[in-house]
């Protein structure tokens, strides 16, 4: 512990936070998605500070802080939505598996392909079920093993037997529990590596949440997921690893979630954590 306030601590986590991941992880799971000394500006304003991060192949890494700590503009340097933002300034080096994905020879939208990204609001297009899900298929011109691709996708997204036979239905007419599960059945058809989740269910009713992050157990079985989440509690059940974002745009600590809750090496971590900011 970090500090002297051990026993507070214990009493809070206990209560508050627990940690009851059971995904079963490889001994030494290879990096998918490697940044060193990245930052940020918007302007002259820096939103990152020297960000080095490694972040395991299929596992769930959290990215927790407080408001405008730099953890969605973190996120959206992985698969560079943030070149769609002008005034925004990217240096360091980001490698999704050990290329630079802000090389002059990177394509963001085949980058995006590989790196698919799922946000607070559920966004389903104004179309039907089966062309949200084939979209990013339809963008890479695949016509073929469309429909086959469609149902994998929202068998993936644990969306297929509440709409497996309405697929000619709009988008929009779905909960929106079920929208965030078709945007993530979206966000997989194309066959990604790495799923990024921007608070993908602070949006949602508690139950409708609580299938995402069953899902999201179920996700990492094939994919890399990196979530920002305003929700300790979520943090904790749902991934391996923790990153804690603070004022500033640092990236304070970095570890297993189980020590990142409940033995911090960083006192403003633990402080973080506990309550006493943010
Ligand atoms: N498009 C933008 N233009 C200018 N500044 C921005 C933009 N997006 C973010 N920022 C600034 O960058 C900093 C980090 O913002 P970011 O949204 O990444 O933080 P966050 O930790 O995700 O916040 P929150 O938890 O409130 O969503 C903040 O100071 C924010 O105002």
């Amino acid at each position: 512990m970090a500090s002297n306030t051990t026993n507070d601590t214990e009493s809070l986590i206990s209560t508050e936070v627990s940690v009851d991941r059971t995904h079963d992880q490889p001994a030494s799971p290879e990096t998918v998605v490697e940044a060193t000394d990245i930052d940020v500006y918007y302007g002259d304003e820096q939103a990152l500070d020297g960000i080095d991060i490694e972040i395991p192949e299929r596992q769930v890494t959290a990215i927790i802080g407080p408001s405008g700590c730099g953890k969605s503009t973190f996120l959206r340097c992985v698969n560079r939505m943030n070149d769609q933002i002008d005034a925004c300034r990217v240096s360091g080096e980001l490698d999704f598996h050990d290329k630079n994905v802000y090389d002059d020879d990177v394509d963001p939208v085949a980058l995006r392909r590989k790196i698919g990204m799922v946000f607070q609001k559920p966004n389903p297009f104004p179309k039907s079920i089966r062309d949200n899900v084939a979209y990013g298929l339809n963008v890479q011109g695949k016509t073929e093993g469309v429909d086959e691709r469609v149902e994998r996708a929202l068998r993936g997204a644990a969306l297929w037997d509440e709409v497996g036979d309405q697929l000619d239905s709009s988008g929009l007419d779905l909960s929106g529990g079920q929208q965030q599960r078709l945007c993530i059945a979206r966000a997989i058809a194309p066959d990604p590596e790495v799923l990024l989740m921007d608070e993908p269910t602070s949006a949602l009713d508690p139950v409708a949440a609580s299938k995402v992050e069953d899902l999201i157990d179920e996700l990492v079985e094939e994919y890399t997921v990196i979530i920002v989440t305003h929700n300790m509690q979520q943090a904790a059940r749902i991934s391996d690893k923790t990153a804690v974002f603070l004022t500033g745009g640092e990236l304070v600590e970095f570890d297993d979630t189980a020590t990142i809750f409940e033995d911090p090496a960083d006192e403003r971590v633990e402080d973080y954590i506990t309550g006493k900011f943010g």
